[in-house]
Order: structure tokens, then C-alpha cells, then sequence
């Protein structure tokens, strides 16, 4: 999706994808990565997202990627914390202790700029972009990352019953973008209650992706 996608989602405040609690398979499954608290896990097209909340509560620092200006501002804002932020090349750094969103493009994020991490998690960031974008996503996450370890969601659905995003990522398409660099686990699979968007039946499956 072009950027002038999501910025006119969050301008409009059309952000279903929103959940306003932390993810249910984040909670369930976050102590399947190879972590302690203190480690920091890296949160790709972050939004403004409460699993960033619950997993500062945990004990872990976080940095996110997200385009939005708005929803950084919205984040920062529903954590009460008031960031610093610098300028950063192409991107902007919101920073406060424990926590760093760079915003802007994150193909134009590099690994310098991120700093080092110790997991991703990935819920409604490779789902949301399309096919061509997801190829060039994977392994600039797994280079940015080092091929940190990460949880992963995927939506299957039939998609030419709805259009994206999120997109219906297969887990045979899930394997092809990370099988050199993971080995790829699926820990879950659960329908979507209702159908996604209530229009059609859909899987989130659950991956653990760790070094091979
Ligand atoms: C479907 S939302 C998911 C947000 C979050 N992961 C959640 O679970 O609520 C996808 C997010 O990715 C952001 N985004 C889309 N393309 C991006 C890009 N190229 N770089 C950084 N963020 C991007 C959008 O602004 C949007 O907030």
C-alpha cells in the first residue's frame, strides 16, 4: 500500500486493526522467544498498539517502525509519556526510557538506526502490505534485525472474497519469505471469530521463527 493509504486511515481515524488491549497470542506465546526482560523487541508498523504497553509492563524495551506521525502522537499520548524527538535522516525518533518509534518509511529504516534487537514481533505488519511489498519486507526485517527471532501472525482467507490488507499471507507463503533465514514454526491456528471483518471465514496463524 502507498503511504497516502495509511495516512488518510489515521487521519480519518479508520483503524480497525486497532485492538484496544494487547494481543491475545503476543501474551499467550511471548515467553516462546528466547528472551528475558531487559532484552529489546523490535515492533514493525507499530501503529499505536497496547502490545507496546504490555510489553514495557513486562520488563522489555521496545522499538517500533511506524509511518503514521499521528499514530505515534496517539501512542505516546495513551502511554502518558512525553517523548523526545530528534530528527533521524529520512525518519523521526520518539524516544523516552525504554522505548524508541522511529517514524517514517521503514524501508528507508537501516540497522544503524534501529540499534540492535533481540525479537520481533510482527501482528498486522506483513498482512498489511501486498504481495510485492511483502517480498521486499521480509528480508529487509531479517537484515535490519540480524534474523532476531520473532513471533509472527498471519491472516489465510480466501482473498478473492475480500481485498486487503490485511492481506491472506498462507503459511506456504510465510515459509518461502523466511524458511533460509528461520526455521519456521506454526504454533497456532485458530479461525477468526465471525469471520475477518465479518465478511468472510479466515485463519490467524501463529509463527515462531528462530535462527537456523
Ligand atoms: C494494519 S496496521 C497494524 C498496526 C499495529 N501493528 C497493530 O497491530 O495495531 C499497519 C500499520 O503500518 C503502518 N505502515 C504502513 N506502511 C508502512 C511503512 N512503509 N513503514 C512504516 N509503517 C508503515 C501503517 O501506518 C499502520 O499503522
Amino acid at each position: 500500500m502507498e503511504p497516502d493509504f495509511w495516512h488518510a486511515r489515521w487521519q480519518g481515524k479508520q483503524i480497525g486493526f486497532h485492538e484496544g488491549k494487547a494481543n491475545v497470542f503476543l501474551v499467550k506465546h511471548f515467553s516462546r522467544l528466547p528472551v528475558a526482560p531487559g532484552a529489546r523487541v523490535f515492533v514493525p508498523l507499530c501503529g499505536k498498539t497496547r502490545d507496546i504497553a504490555w510489553l514495557l509492563g513486562e520488563g522489555f524495551r521496545v522499538a517500533g517502525a511506524e509511518l503514521s506521525r499521528i499514530a505515534v502522537e496517539e501512542l505516546f499520548a495513551e502511554l502518558a509519556v512525553v517523548p523526545e524527538v530528534t530528527a533521524e535522516g529520512a525518519l523521526t525518533r520518539f524516544s523516552a526510557p525504554g522505548l524508541d518509534i522511529l517514524q517514517g518509511d521503514i524501508f528507508a529504516l537501516t540497522r544503524e538506526t534501529l540499534g540492535p534487537v533481540d525479537a520481533v514481533w510482527d501482528r498486522a505488519a506483513l498482512v498489511a502490505l501486498p504481495k510485492d511489498m511483502r517480498a521486499r519486507y521480509a528480508p529487509h526485517l531479517v537484515a535490519l534485525t540480524d534474523a532476531a527471532p520473532q513471533l509472527l501472525v498471519c491472516f489465510e482467507y480466501d482473498q478473492s472474497l475480500l481485498a486487503g490488507p490485511p492481506f491472506s499471507v498462507p503459511p506456504d507463503e510465510t515459509r518461502a519469505l523466511y524458511g533460509d533465514d528461520y526455521m519456521v514454526a506454526e504454533i497456532e491456528a485458530a479461525p477468526v471469530p465471525g469471520g475477518l471483518k465479518g465478511q468472510c471465514e479466515a485463519v490467524e496463524h501463529v509463527f515462531l521463527l528462530e535462527r537456523v
